[in-house]
């Protein structure tokens, strides 16, 4: 991580720890891309939504940015936002760009590693080098690297420029009920599965694993009376953050996280589900299986060999 600006250590999954238990770090860029420029809920204002000016720095082996991948996919902003993919494999460094399929350099900025770009927005920048990275190429500045927030700005914040594209993912009468489920799923499965997968004793993982099959038990149920999405007919933000993480998991987290009470292809519910996005249109340029085997099988703590399983065949 980097500590004062500096890279400090071979690159770890986890250092925040409360026994054996992972502890994801909180976002420190919390700015806003709005219509007019002004502050959002979080942060500095100053960033108007503008053609050409953003840049997403995504892996495609991670969930969370992903999510912000299919927002820009499905909100049809390809042409006003430019992407950067980083290489999958973890290096001592964190992310880095270039040498593998599929991969960008770094043309915006010249970095090799993605840590750079942190330092390049706050020269004393103490913090893990996460993607996604949401950056202003006008100021060259990150505005935002919390998935969450992107996944929310790139809903609204670009309708004058490209007038109204695509679903409304977080529709006002059902903001209470999204936001309520959101956080159910990220507790006990989108951040649940790192938890089994990053814990370092044998408590923290199976008090990580109950949660994560009860969730895909729930969804399964709710799903069983033949609904399309989560909240009936309407594609909503809900469906992507849990669509980043049905994708992953029988690829990485059954294996390489230990998630393995079942496979999602066991679950015909949620297969089936899963599936369905999947054929939305553009979702599958942002789903990389290659890539999301690469990476997680490349995290030395969790499998020191770096051994990338063959299968499965199919997701
Ligand atoms: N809160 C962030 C979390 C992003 C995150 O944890 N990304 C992981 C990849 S899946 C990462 O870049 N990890 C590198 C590190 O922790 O050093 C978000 O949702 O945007």
């Amino acid at each position: 991580m980097l500590v004062n600006g500096k890279w400090k250590d071979n690159w770890q999954p986890v250092e925040d720890k409360d026994g054996g238990r992972f502890v994801r770090q909180t976002s420190s860029f919390r700015h806003w891309i709005t219509p007019d420029g002004s502050p959002g809920p979080t942060g500095d204002g100053g960033f108007n939504a503008e053609k050409d000016r953003y840049h997403l720095y995504v892996a495609l082996t991670c969930p969370w940015a992903c999510r912000t991948l299919m927002a820009r996919q499905l909100k049809q902003l390809n042409d006003l936002i430019s992407v950067t993919v980083v290489n999958p494999q973890m290096t001592d460094q964190g992310w880095r760009f270039g040498g593998y399929p599929g991969v960008g350099d770094d043309d915006l900025n010249g970095a090799y590693y993605l840590h750079e770009l942190y330092t390049r927005a706050d020269a004393k920048f103490t913090g893990r080098a996460t993607v996604p990275i949401l950056w202003d190429k006008k100021t060259g500045t990150i505005v935002n690297n919390e998935s969450a927030d992107i996944l929310r700005m790139l809903n609204t914040a670009f309708a004058d420029v490209a007038g109204a594209r695509g679903p409304d993912l977080y529709p006002a009468d059902l903001a209470t009920d999204i936001d309520a489920l959101n956080e159910r799923i990220y507790t006990q499965l989108n951040n649940g599965v790192y938890q089994a997968g990053f814990a370092t004793d044998q408590s923290a993982y199976e008090e990580a694993w109950h949660p994560v099959f009860a969730m895909l038990d729930e969804l399964e149920q709710r799903l069983s009376d033949g609904r399309t999405y989560l909240f009936g007919d309407r594609l909503t933000e809900t469906d992507l953050r849990l669509f980043v993480t049905l994708v992953r998991f029988d690829a990485a987290y059954h294996g390489a996280f230990k998630c393995n009470r079942n496979t999602l292809r066991e679950m015909p519910g949620l297969h089936g589900y899963l599936q369905r996005v999947l054929k939305l249109d553009g979702v599958a340029n942002t789903v990389n299986v290659e890539h999301i085997k690469a990476g997680y099988y490349s995290i030395k703590a969790i499998n020191p060999n770096g051994i990338v399983p063959l299968g499965p065949q199919e997701i």
